[in-house]
């Protein structure tokens, strides 16, 4: 369904990603790890193309989408949910959630009772302003809110970076509850905990200095242990 050759993708002037090549199949959990600073956001932004790679190749169900823009990615069935999570802190949880909805092109005045079901916080505190939620509420939002869309494919960046551990857990059953219940939507997800990578992917992806350096369908600790600096 996703499929990159060769993406470069960087900064201005400056080279981050050289050899993005990386394939999600429908239904796949992909996993794309590495050290800190290595690049994973990065291709992951040329993925949404929320940067333009200078070099490559990018096909979304055989198609070439390289000169599309994300808006247009995103109504072809990208969601994503960028680091830092973005979420609109004056508007409300259910004003955020609508949002979502309607990047799709849908014109809902409420918001699913199948999203609340994925967050039962949410549901609760649907009419107080994502601002004042807490960390791993906001993300349980800006999750909630890409998948109001319905995507095909969910883009996650580090979704528990930031959250304090004893929520880390909750965020971690969310995303494998969203995984055991929508079989078709695909998932590319930057991860650093190689326990839940373990738990949730099926096929991964280890970045080093802007490279693509290993993949398989299993981590095995002698050839990525280095990589991953643990
Ligand atoms: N907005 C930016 N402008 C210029 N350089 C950037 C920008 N954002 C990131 N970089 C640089 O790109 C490189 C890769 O960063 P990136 O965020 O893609 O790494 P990462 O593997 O996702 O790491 P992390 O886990 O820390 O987010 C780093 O050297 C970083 O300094």
């Amino acid at each position: 369904m996703l499929k990159s050759t060769n993406l470069e993708v960087g900064y201005g002037e400056s080279v981050v990603v050289r050899n993005g090549s990386l394939e999600v199949k429908k239904g796949q959990v992909v996993c794309l790890m590495g050290r800190n600073g290595v690049g994973k956001s990065t291709l992951m932004k040329g993925i949404m193309g929320v940067l333009k790679p200078t070099q490559g190749h990018l096909y979304y169900n055989g198609e070439s989408i390289i000169e599309s823009l994300p808006t247009k990615r995103a109504h072809r069935g990208f969601g994503y949910v960028p680091q830092g999570r973005e979420i609109f802190g004056t508007l409300t949880v259910q004003e955020n959630l609508l949002i979502g909805l309607e990047s799709n092109g849908t014109k809902q005045k409420t918001v699913p009772e199948w999203i609340y079901d994925y967050f039962p916080d949410l549901k609760e505190m649907k009419n107080r302003k994502g601002g004042d939620l807490s960390g791993g509420q906001q993300q349980q939002l800006a999750i909630g809110r890409a998948l109001a869309a319905n995507p095909n494919l969910l883009l996650l960046d580090e979704p528990t970076e930031g959250i304090q551990p004893n929520i880390v857990a909750d965020i971690q059953d969310i995303i494998e509850n969203i995984k055991s219940k929508q079989k078709d939507l695909s998932i590319l997800l930057i991860e650093q905990s190689v326990d839940f990578a373990r738990r949730i992917a099926d096929y991964y992806y280890i970045m080093d200095n802007g490279k693509i350096v290993y993949e398989g369908g299993e981590l095995k600790e002698k050839d990525t242990q280095h990589l991953l600096g643990i």
